[in-house]
């Protein structure tokens, strides 16, 4: 895949001041940034978090999902370590885009779950595609991950790359009665491990 380097700025948040690099993936025009911390480059695991863009949960607030709250924690948790990677990959909507995601709520709204209201539309449950990462990764020098997710499927999509993954780290937040049935097909129908999650919702 066509992931091509295209510039690298300073960006300082309230969590610190990360280093953003630029990526564009030719074929799709898609614009993709890292945030990076640290010395990546030197072998040693680094602290990592894939995120794939959800507009609504990162800059807009919603509690339909847990997106926002676990994009606060994975910057946050790499300042505090001083060194880590957060990928912000423009995989809207699982790969289906804003539009459709909105359609998809819309579903959601008349009763059916995340997959369900996928498959209506006629959409795979979740249509991304891992591999943008890899040049991402080669750029920066990446060979090892201490992976900040709850989906198997992005620990074995990096595997499959060629990255070790030294670490999955779990990332629950963000649990509220708006995303609750949204987190439970998670764990239900994508396989997502959110055991702790479901132990706090029944506590
Ligand atoms: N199609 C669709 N996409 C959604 C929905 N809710 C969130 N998303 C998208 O789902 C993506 C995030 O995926 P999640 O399944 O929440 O989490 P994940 O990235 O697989 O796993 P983690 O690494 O554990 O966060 C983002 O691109 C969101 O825009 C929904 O109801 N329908
Ligand atoms: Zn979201």
């Amino acid at each position: 895949m066509a992931v091509i380097y295209i510039a690298s700025s300073q960006l300082p948040t309230q969590w610190g001041t990360f280093t953003m690099h630029g990526f564009l993936e030719e074929e799709s025009g898609k614009e993709h940034v890292v945030l990076t911390m640290g010395d990546v480059a030197d072998g040693e695991p680094v602290l990592g978090r894939l995120h794939s863009e959800c507009l609504t949960g990162d800059a807009l607030f919603s509690l339909r999902c847990d997106c926002g709250f676990q994009l606060e924690a994975a910057l946050a948790a790499i300042a505090a370590e001083g060194r880590g990677a957060l990928f912000y990959l423009r995989q809207e909507g699982r790969g289906i885009g804003l539009m459709n995601k909105i359609r998809a709520y819309n579903l959601q709204d008349g009763g059916a779950d995340t997959v369900e209201a996928n498959e209506q539309l006629g959409f795979g449950a979740d249509q991304r595609d891992y591999a943008i990462c890899q040049p991402m990764l080669a750029h920066l020098g990446i060979t090892s991950l201490k992976l900040l997710t709850n989906n198997p499927r992005k620990v074995k999509a990096l595997e499959g790359f060629g990255i070790e993954i030294a670490q999955r780290l779990p990332l629950q937040f963000g649990l509220n009665p708006h995303n609750s049935k949204y987190l439970a097909t998670k764990a239900g129908k994508l396989g997502h491990m959110l055991g702790n999650m479901h132990q706090a919702e029944a506590d």
